[in-house]
């Protein structure tokens, strides 16, 4: 079994330019499936979740090259719009493929998608949002069925901004006939940059990035060039390593607005950040204090960076009080952390870390993805050598972060235990 063997003690130092967005990338590579054409689209990660995309678009008769960092989809030949249950499971990112087969065959299977294990997750107004659209949906044998001749604007407003479901909305929309308004709409910057895919594509948006979206729907759209959006969680996740090895590092390629909470907060722990449109740097010489943070929908925290913070907090000057708010288990990875030597307790959604001293090296298991990127900055950390164990988690996100963290001066090897 793959692990993380990690020497911690050494500070990460250095320059690091960031990938393509994973959570913008696969919706974007969801939506090619609507254009009849070819799309390229560039700076796509080489990453797990982005394999099973590319192979769930295959299924479907898609022809996809990989050149390097670029992706080449030309959907033309698509055959059939079931999503194999296999293939919907392994990731959540499956459910992107709702709205858009929907929206240009008129109809679509799917099943519940899998993904990380951070609570019940469930896809209610992903089913709601394409009724409200027009849709027929039928439940049954643990498949969903949607269909409709085509689908008609209306106004749908979501109970929670949820990222997908206001992508997957955007998304059927733009090919509905007629005006579509989402309100109460998730703002996150991969919504923004999927808007601009789709409007490459000739579709016509307003209002992303803003809590109420506008969708005039068209009837076709054409292929176009796309660049993925830097990853700002693995941004996040580099300079919050930085910091936490006491270090010094810069990250080229994610727009700073995209990350302010997480600057915010680094700098009220009296971390040094100096931030400048897409460059970011990140210096910590010294002990840094406790902080408390609720994650919460952009531009608030990002819950995705809520688990590698309380790896950095571990250390911290004082008690850090940290309030998951967007979903309901993901504190997974605390026990883990506990077999570091952190002192930390849970109460529901709340999580109360107590500084220590130092962590010390274990032999520890990734919980989920996020939970996965703490543990390492917690190996990184810590005294002497942890083992990171399960890593398939860690690798649906973060693209070879074993030489990614080296070329930063870290210690970490891939083994096999
Ligand atoms: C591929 C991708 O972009 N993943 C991100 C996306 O996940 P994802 O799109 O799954 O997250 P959502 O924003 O939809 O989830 C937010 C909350 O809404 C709930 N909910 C969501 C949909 C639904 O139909 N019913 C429902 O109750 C969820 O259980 C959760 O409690 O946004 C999350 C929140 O920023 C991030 O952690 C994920 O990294
Ligand atoms: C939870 C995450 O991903 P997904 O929504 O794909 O499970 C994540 O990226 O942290």
């Amino acid at each position: 079994m793959d692990a993380l063997a990690i020497t911690g003690g050494h500070p990460l130092q250095g320059e690091a330019r960031i990938y393509g967005a994973k959570n913008a990338a696969l919706p974007i590579l969801a939506a090619s499936v609507m254009v009849e054409g070819t799309c390229v689209i560039d700076d796509v990660p080489e990453l797990e979740d982005v394999r099973v995309m590319i192979e769930i678009l295959r299924n479907l008769g898609a022809r996809v090259e990989r050149e390097g960092t670029r992706v080449v989809v030309d959907s033309r030949y698509i055959q059939h719009t079931n999503v194999p249950a296999d293939l919907m499971r392994r990731m959540r990112s499956s459910i992107f493929l709702m709205g858009p087969l929907l929206a240009r065959f008129g109809e679509v299977r799917v099943s519940k998608p899998g993904g990380c294990v951070i609570g019940q997750r469930p896809i209610d107004y992903h089913v709601r949002g394409m009724r409200m659209l027009g849709a027929a949906i039928e439940e049954k044998h643990g498949y969903i069925r949607c269909t409709a001749n085509r689908l008609h604007g209306t106004v749908v407003t979501l109970d929670f901004p949820s990222v997908g479901a206001t992508e997957n909305l955007i998304m059927a929309a733009a090919l509905a006939d007629g005006v579509t308004i989402i309100e109460n709409a998730a703002r996150e910057p991969e919504i923004v940059d999927l808007a601009n895919f789709l409007r490459a594509c000739g579709a016509v948006i307003e209002g992303d990035g803003e809590a109420s979206i506008r969708v005039v729907g068209v009837h076709h759209l054409t292929g176009t060039e796309h660049r993925i959006i830097g990853d700002r969680i693995v941004a996040g996740t580099i300079l919050i390593a930085a910091a936490a090895t006491h270090g010094h590092v810069t990250v080229h390629g994610v727009q700073s607005s995209h990350l302010g909470s997480l600057l915010g907060k680094m700098r009220e722990s009296g971390i040094r950040v100096d931030a400048a449109r897409d460059i970011i740097t990140v210096e910590c010489s010294g002990p840094y204090r406790a902080v408390d943070l609720r994650t919460e929908p952009f531009p608030g925290f990002p819950t995705d960076l809520q688990a590698p913070m309380m790896a950095m907090l571990t250390t911290a000057q004082g008690t850090s009080v940290i309030r998951e708010n967007v979903f309901e288990a993901r504190f997974k990875h605390v026990n883990e952390l506990a077999r570091m030597g952190a002192d930390i307790s849970v109460d529901m959604r709340t999580a109360v870390v107590r500084g220590v001293s130092g962590l010390s090296g274990a032999r520890v298991e990734c919980t989920d993805l996020r939970g996965g990127a703490a543990l390492i900055i917690a190996g990184l950390m810590a005294d002497g050598v942890t083992y990171v164990e399960n890593l398939y988690h860690v690798d649906r996100g973060y693209q070879s972060i074993d030489s990614y963290l080296r070329e930063l001066g870290a210690q970490i090897e891939r083994v096999q235990l």
